[in-house]
């Protein structure tokens, strides 16, 4: 028989990737593509829905060459995306109304306040699991239907239709025909009640947003719809899995018992541990969100989302010229025997878990004439792992366990320093696959179990390999005096208040 494959498409914050997988596990073929991010505005942040689109046709078109296989052997694809990330378009059109607000963006804040002041927090975190936060795409939907004239309008006679980049994607996959998303994504719109499973009329009637322009909620495991006839593979392919990238990594991790956690390092860092069928709320300043729902069974997760972490890398790279490569960072660091006293506090975009501070901006403390270029650069990976550990000190606190190890994926964790610098910060072990793409992975799995491919989640368990351990090494003194500091730094940043920021 002729070997068969599932396509991965994983659309990114900063680019969109295809990857085909075959039975065991493993990459046959991959293809990445980056996109322009567009920063109108300090705090703002937009992609063009269009260089979407186009990055994963490409992309997927390019994988399956790579790969040198028939388009006819892919048996099914899975969909993993960045989340919160807010598309409007013309259902007749299928034009967008807007650029997408991403999810990193800050500029509906005034919604989020307008919506504090009126007394709407306790709902919110009771129904969604979620905060009101620019995060997430409620306020952000709320933002474009406030400044795109007249779109309020036909929003409510039922000719625009919203999105996250899962959605979007299949709308485009299927030539207009499915509107579509999966529980996990809903989970992070702050207009979806993750107890009852449904959009919620009175969120829906918090933000003005009608619910026609609603896609249909489903499970993160099935068939949604088949891509256009044979526009794109020469068949139909049926689009089978769907999860949000941070849930989609947590299934790729095979993080399916209760208890276990991964941490993602990519643009931002985003830890997940599984709570089984219960929705902990956090005392802590995490979110409660759905996991997964897979055959007819919802898990949910707690989660600390940390906004800057390997976009720290790139700021060092494209903003301050420091290096030409992200990977370079590791080099550098490694020639610094410390930081010599400098924390670097990126809060670019205000301050995620378990802060939660939109208005912050970032910080560099403790600067001597001695300070060099490496121990700047030391300094920012390390605050990768001070955020990841202020979110774990969190989890532990809602979850009553301390975590034994911590599955480790992400583009930033193929930082050796920085991997051993956050075993040795968390005094927990971390373990990096061998797949580092365990986002598309997951996401393969995910359709993979709808169609057939893989069994169940046992046999899924079975293909995890990982490649490395990094094992605690630091003297508990020396660990603590350090995070002691970088609390420091961090009540110093919130603390930091000017007037004006011209
Ligand atoms: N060797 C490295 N050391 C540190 N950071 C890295 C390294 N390689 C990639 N990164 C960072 O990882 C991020 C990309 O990871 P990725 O998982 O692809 O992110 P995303 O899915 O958010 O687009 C970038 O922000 C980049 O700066
Ligand atoms: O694109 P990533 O990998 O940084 O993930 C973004 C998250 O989904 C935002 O919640």
């Amino acid at each position: 028989m002729k070997k068969t494959y599932i396509l991965a498409i994983d659309q990114g914050t900063t680019s969109s990737r295809a990857m085909l997988f075959d039975h065991d596990g493993g990459i046959a073929g991959t293809a990445q593509r980056e996109f322009a991010q567009i920063f109108p505005q300090p705090g703002w942040v937009e992609h063009n829905p269009r260089d979407i689109v186009t990055s994963v046709l490409s992309t997927m078109t390019e994988a399956i060459s790579n790969a040198q296989v028939d388009p006819s052997r892919i048996a099914g694809i899975g969909i993993t995306n960045q989340r919160e990330t807010a598309v409007v378009w013309d259902r007749h059109t299928g034009q967008p109304i807007h650029n997408a607000i991403v999810w990193q963006s800050r500029q509906s804040a005034a919604i989020c306040d307008r919506l504090k002041a009126e007394g709407h927090e306790d709902t919110v975190r009771e129904k969604t699991g979620l905060l009101i936060d620019p995060y997430f795409s409620g306020t952000k939907v709320r933002w474009i239907l406030d400044h795109v004239e007249g779109a309020q309008a036909r929003a409510e006679a039922g000719e625009l239709l919203f999105g996250t980049i899962d959605t979007w994607l299949i709308w485009n996959l299927t030539g207009g025909k499915v509107h579509v998303t999966d529980v996990t994504n809903a989970s992070r719109t702050l207009m979806y009640d993750i107890h009852a499973r449904e959009w919620d009329d009175e969120l829906l009637r918090m933000l003005n947003v009608p619910r026609a322009m609603l896609p249909d909620v489903k499970s993160s495991s099935e068939v949604y719809g088949s891509t256009e006839g044979r526009h794109f593979f020469g068949k139909e392919v049926p689009i089978a899995g769907i999860a949000g990238d941070q849930q989609a990594a947590l299934f790729g991790q095979a993080c399916f018992e209760e208890g276990m956690a991964k941490n993602t390092y990519g643009t931002g860092c985003f830890m997940l541990m599984n709570t089984g069928g219960k929705a902990v709320r956090s005392a802590n300043g995490l979110l409660t969100t759905i996991a997964w729902s897979v055959d007819g069974k919802v898990d949910y997760a707690l989660e600390g989302s940390i906004f800057v972490a390997g976009s720290v890398v790139q700021w060092l790279r494209d903003g301050l010229r420091m290096f030409g490569k992200a990977s370079d960072s590791q080099a550098y660091a490694e020639r610094a025997k410390d930081s010599g006293g400098v924390y670097v506090v990126p809060a670019f975009v205000g301050l995620g878990a378990p802060y939660w501070k939109s208005d912050v901006r970032g910080a560099v403390f403790g600067l001597s004439r001695g300070s060099t270029k490496e121990q700047f650069i030391r300094a920012a990976l390390e605050s990768m792992a001070y955020q990841t550990r202020d979110v774990l000190e969190a989890m532990q606190a809602d979850a009553g366990i301390k975590l034994k190890e911590l599955r480790a994926d992400g583009g930033a964790i193929a930082n050796d320093f920085m991997a051993q610098f956050q075993a040795d910060i968390l005094d927990v072990t971390l373990l990096r696959p061998k797949v580092q793409e365990t986002t598309a992975q997951g996401a393969a799995y995910l359709a993979g179990l709808a169609v057939g491919f893989w069994k169940d989640k046992q046999e899924i368990a079975g293909l995890r390999v990982v490649d490395r351990e990094f094992r605690p090494a630091m003297a508990e003194a020396r660990r603590e005096a350090l995070y002691e500091g970088w609390k420091q730094a961090v009540g110093a940043t919130m603390a930091f208040k000017p007037r004006t920021t011209l």
